[in-house]
């Protein structure tokens, strides 16, 4: 202790950084437990499966480590070449990273996906700590019985039991991250939660909401872009977006009668983008429709997504 009020400030040489890949099934609860390790909204979390497209990186500071959190897209068994790039994307994540986190559904358990992960795991030399998530829904006996088989499976450092929805060992998780990420300087500003950039947020909100209101009648088939960020002289933001569908049916499904669904669909979206940016916010949607998106190698670089060639 001192009396400048700066004990809680590393010099250079004190500090830690590194990167951790999160892997585990669609549905597993990464964004989830992204939020709950970062304590900020930084990506969306749905109830369908497969909704992180992109990397996006939580960021998080505890005991002088920055610890990076890459958010893998789900690792599930590829059919369309949309699937492909996510897989491959997710991939190159763990090889990445100084640190790999592996997620189990303690629900779920070891079924298909989570067989395959481990599997190709095994490839994997970094060191990897296995977090078995939702326990708050799962009995002691299977949780330990989860731990023990995969275990057996593939040589963890660490095993953490957690709940990402109620923050149930979350601290320790990070704690333990912290102490694991390599020394080294901060890659990113301390107050920077997250380095993905505010528009991309802003549109994956939005996509969130047409899943939330659409998700019978339009499963995956949309993509929402930020066109325009206006800051305005009165600290209000101006944002506008395009959501990119693949048939003119489609479009009209996410206008809706005289466009009520769309008006509501822009109505959830603003408020969280207000909530999470803290300032007024005044949103507006276009609807494009966008004929085989999901062929097009554009869109993939957008999305921080390679290309596959096959
Ligand atoms: N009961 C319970 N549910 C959880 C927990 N963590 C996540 N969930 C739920 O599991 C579902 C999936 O969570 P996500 O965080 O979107 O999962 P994800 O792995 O990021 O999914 P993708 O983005 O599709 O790869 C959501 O409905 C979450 O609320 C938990 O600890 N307990």
């Amino acid at each position: 202790m001192n009396d400048t009020g700066a004990e809680n400030e590393a010099t250079p040489a004190e500090t830690r950084c590194g990167f951790v890949a999160l892997i585990g099934a669609p549905n597993v609860g990464k964004s989830t437990l992204v939020n709950a390790l970062v304590g900020s909204k930084v990506t969306i979390v749905s109830r369908k499966v497969q909704t992180t497209r992109a990397l996006i990186r939580g960021i998080v500071i505890e005991d002088h480590a920055q610890i990076i959190l890459v958010d893998t897209p789900g690792i599930f068994l590829p059919k369309r070449r949309l699937d492909r790039a996510m897989v491959k994307t997710a991939w190159s994540g763990a090889h990445d990273a100084d640190l790999v986190c592996v997620l189990l559904d303690a629900r779920e358990g070891i079924d298909e996906e989570a067989d395959a992960i481990l599997t190709k795991l095994s490839q994997v030399n970094h060191p990897k700590i296995l977090v078995i998530n939702k326990v708050d829904i799962v009995s002691k006996e299977k949780l330990l019985k989860l731990a023990q088989d995969a275990n057996a499976r593939l040589k963890f450092d660490e095993t953490f039991m957690v709940s990402a929805l109620s923050g149930d060992g979350v601290e320790d998780l990070r704690k333990s991250l912290a102490s694991k990420v390599p020394p080294g300087p901060y890659h990113y500003p301390e107050d920077q939660m997250s380095d993905a950039p505010m528009r991309h947020l802003a549109a994956e909100i939005t996509r969130e909401k047409i899943f939330r209101q659409l998700h019978q009648e339009l499963p995956y088939q949309s993509t929402v872009e930020t066109d325009t960020w206006t800051e305005r002289k009165d600290k209000s933001v101006r944002i506008e977006q395009t959501i990119f569908v693949e048939r003119e049916s489609q479009r009209k499904i996410v206008l809706g009668k005289g466009g009520a669904t769309i008006k509501s669909i822009g109505a959830d979206s603003r408020k969280e983008i207000a909530e999470i940016l803290g300032q007024t916010v005044h949103l507006f949607l276009f609807v494009k429709v966008r004929e085989n998106w999901g062929d097009d190698p554009n869109r993939y670089h957008e999305m921080g997504l390679e290309f596959p060639k096959d």
